[in-house]
C-alpha cells in the first residue's frame, strides 16, 4: 500500500484538455506522439506517467512547461493558461515549472552553488545576498551543504541529481516535472532519490509530475499513475490498489515480461 493512497484528490493545479501533439514537417503529420490527453493533477500530488518505448511519456511530460507546444488544446498551471500566453509571460510563468532531466543537465564549468543560482541569476530579479540564502537552502533541503564549492564532475550521480533538484527548486515553483530521474542510476541511489522527492513534496507541498519506465520506482512514489498506450491515457490508476496491480502488472509483462525491476544500467 502505498503510503499516500489514502489521500482525497487535491484542488487541481495542472490542468491539460484536449492536448494532442504530431511531428510531422507541415504537409505530412507525421507521429501523433500524444493524442487527445485531458488530465487534472492536484496540488500537492505525485503523478506518474507509466508506457513502453515511444508511448510518448516524454512528449506529454514536455507539453506541462510548453517545451513542446500543443498542436491542440490547453495546457493550464496554477491558473494561468500557458498556451495563450506571449513568450515573454511563459519565459516569467516557468518559474513556477522546474525541471529534472535523466543525464542530470548541469553546467561542467559552474561549481554546484553556481549551477544552482543561475536559474536565478539569468531571471535577474532577486539580489545576490537573496540568491544566495536560496542556494544555501536549497542545498541544504537535499542534504548537499557541504558539495557548494564542489564541482560536477567530482560529485557521483545521485549528487549530481541532487544537485539538478535543488536548481529545479531554487525559483520556489509551484511543480516539479522529472523525467526519467534515476534511470542513470543504481538501485541504491534510486531509493536515496525517491527519498529525496518524497522529502521535497512532503516539506514545500511541490507537485510533482514523473516519467519513468520503471513502475517500481512510480509504485513507490506516486499518488496516481497514467498509463499511456499510442499516445493516449489508456487509464489512471493508484498504486496499491488491487485494480493497479492488474493495470500496472500487465503493463509491466508487456514491457519487461516479467515483474521485478530491470537492473540499473550505468
Ligand atoms: N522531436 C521529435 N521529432 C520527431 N518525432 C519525435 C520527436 N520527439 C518524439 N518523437 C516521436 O514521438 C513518439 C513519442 O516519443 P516520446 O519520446 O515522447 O516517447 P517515450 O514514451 O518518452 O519513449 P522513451 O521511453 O523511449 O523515451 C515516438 O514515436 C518518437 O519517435
Amino acid at each position: 500500500m502505498n503510503a499516500f493512497s489514502h489521500l482525497p484528490a487535491a484542488a487541481p493545479l495542472i490542468r491539460l484538455r484536449g492536448v494532442s501533439k504530431s511531428f510531422g514537417n507541415g504537409r505530412d503529420p507525421g507521429v501523433a506522439a500524444v493524442r487527445d490527453v485531458s488530465l487534472d493533477i492536484g496540488a500537492g500530488e505525485i503523478f506518474g506517467i507509466a508506457g513502453r518505448s515511444g508511448a510518448g511519456k516524454s512528449t506529454l511530460l514536455r507539453l506541462f512547461n510548453l517545451l513542446e507546444r500543443p498542436d491542440t488544446g490547453t495546457v493550464t498551471v496554477d491558473g494561468q493558461e500557458l498556451t495563450s500566453l506571449d513568450k515573454r509571460a511563459l519565459r516569467a510563468a516557468r518559474q513556477n515549472i522546474g525541471m529534472i532531466f535523466q543525464g542530470f543537465n548541469l553546467l561542467q564549468n559552474a561549481t554546484v552553488a553556481d549551477n544552482v543560482a543561475f536559474p536565478l541569476k539569468i531571471h535577474g530579479s532577486r539580489q545576490r545576498d537573496e540568491i544566495a540564502r536560496r542556494v544555501a537552502d536549497c542545498l541544504a533541503l537535499v542534504h548537499l551543504e557541504d558539495k557548494a564549492q564542489a564541482w560536477p564532475a567530482q560529485l557521483s550521480g545521485g549528487q549530481r541529481q541532487r544537485v539538478a533538484i535543488a536548481r529545479a527548486l531554487a525559483s520556489g515553483p509551484a511543480v516539479l516535472l522529472c523525467d526519467e530521474p534515476t534511470s542513470a542510476l543504481d538501485a541504491e541511489t534510486t531509493r536515496s532519490i525517491l527519498a529525496t522527492l518524497a522529502d521535497v513534496n512532503a516539506r514545500l507541498n511541490v507537485t510533482i509530475v514523473i516519467v519513468s519506465h520503471e513502475l517500481d520506482v512510480l509504485a513507490a512514489l506516486c499518488h496516481r499513475v497514467a498509463v499511456i498506450g499510442d499516445g493516449a491515457v489508456a487509464e489512471v490508476v493508484r498504486p496499491g490498489t488491487s485494480h493497479a496491480v492488474t493495470a500496472l502488472g500487465r503493463e509491466l509483462v508487456s514491457l519487461f515480461g516479467t515483474a521485478t525491476r530491470e537492473g540499473a544500467h550505468a
